[in-house]
């Protein structure tokens, strides 16, 4: 008989809930698995599956879920830390759970994978099957994850704000920033979604602060005003703080005000001045997309599918919209990154006019 557990780990990103009320309806209408308490959602990502005394177990049904996916975030909450893999299988033993779903990213998958090889030691017979998340969309291997197209759709939309700023004040450049630590996937579409941007910086591409300050002279000669959007991962190299964090990433420099500060201190004696916005947590907070709420349901499904079929150390991903699966540790092997010599990148560089210094085509052998 089943008994299911999930979790969700990580940094929040749209469409959780989605996944979350995906793969309980899976479970139950498709499965029959309508035992109270045989869909369980363990809070707190990983710590409520280690120290399941010390974290609420929630009992997932049809009626509790039926609306989750109208709000972001994760009703489950998106943990970090507590990955401790024997204590893990403790206490699936203990509560009789045969199959676990991890929702999140890199990081999660491969702690998934490392919950595989403890239970395949352990002789568990538990499935365990990922859902990848990455609001960066830097997962190898899939088209994307879900919850990007959200992200990118809010982000376009500060953008725009950040346009009304700029087109409104004289000779003023507009700054903002977004989220991609390793890549800037979210940067790119977000520029090519609004297509008021004068130059776009990615984590993909070095740049030279003075060819960003003859770009943004030259719109605001041609135009009085210029938009600047900054992956948070770009150009490190200025900001670099050399520290890291508790699960060993290292520590980002903030390189949205700096390169507010840097563009404001060039305008100032023209008599211009910078804005700077910096939305992050407004974008991975906001509720589904309807196209991201159908992957979302699509994957949800496919999770349940193939662990009913009894496979484990696995996650479900969509290959050419082929929801595919592949081995979580697989995941670990990469981040997927812009190809700076391809068509998403090279269309950014068109739509924003961008010259070759800030294109990445001096760079562009070694990307
Ligand atoms: N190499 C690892 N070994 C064991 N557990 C890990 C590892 N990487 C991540 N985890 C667990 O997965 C959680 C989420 O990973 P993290 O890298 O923070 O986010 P994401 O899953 O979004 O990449 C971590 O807080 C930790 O509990
Ligand atoms: O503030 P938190 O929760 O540590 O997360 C911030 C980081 O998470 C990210 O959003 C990455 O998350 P993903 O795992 O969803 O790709 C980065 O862009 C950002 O640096």
């Amino acid at each position: 008989q089943v008994k299911a557990a999930m979790v969700t780990c990580g940094g929040l990103c749209p469409g959780l809930n989605s996944i979350i009320r995906g793969v309980t309806h899976s479970l139950y209408y498709d499965y029959g698995v309508v035992t109270p308490g045989h869909i369980i959602g363990a809070t707190g990502g990983y710590n409520g599956l280690s120290e399941p005394d010390e974290h609420e177990m929630i009992n997932l049904t049809p009626d509790y879920v039926r609306e989750i996916h109208m709000k972001g975030g994760s009703i489950l909450k998106a943990g970090r830390g507590g990955f401790d893999a024997p204590k893990i299988c403790e206490g699936l033993k203990k509560m009789g759970i045969n199959m676990v779903f991890v929702i999140g990213g890199d990081g999660t998958q491969f702690a998934g994978h490392l919950l595989y090889e403890e239970a395949k030691k352990q002789k568990l017979p538990v499935s365990i099957v990922g859902v990848p998340k990455s609001i960066d969309n830097d997962v190898l291997f899939i088209d994307r994850t879900f919850g990007f197209d959200s992200a990118v759709e809010s982000a376009a939309t500060v953008i725009r704000n950040a346009w009304v700023e700029a087109s409104s004040c004289e000779k003023a450049c507009s700054v903002v920033k977004l989220m991609g630590r390793d890549a800037g996937f979210v940067a790119a579409h977000a520029a090519l979604a609004s297509n008021i941007v004068d130059v776009v910086l990615v984590p993909e591409v070095k740049f030279e602060l003075e060819d960003v300050y003859k770009q943004v002279d030259l719109k605001i000669k041609h135009k009085n005003f210029a938009v600047v959007v900054v992956a948070e991962g770009a150009g490190q190299e200025y900001v670099s703080t050399g520290a890291k964090d508790a699960t060993g990433h290292t520590v980002y420099g903030d390189i949205g005000v700096f390169m507010r500060d840097a563009i404001n201190k060039h305008l100032k004696p023209q008599g211009g001045r910078a804005f700077y916005i910096d939305p992050s947590y407004i974008i991975r907070s906001v509720p589904i997309t309807s196209t991201d709420h159908i992957y979302c349901s699509r994957l949800a499904h496919d999770a349940v599918h193939t662990a009913m079929r009894g496979y484990t150390g696995v996650c479900v991903g969509a290959i050419h919209n082929v929801i595919c699966m592949f081995k979580s540790k697989l995941i670990a092997s990469g981040k997927k990154k812009l190809k700076v010599r391809g068509s998403t990148w090279q269309s950014c560089v068109q739509s924003c006019q961008m010259p070759a210094s800030l294109s990445g085509a001096k760079t562009a052998a070694s990307a």
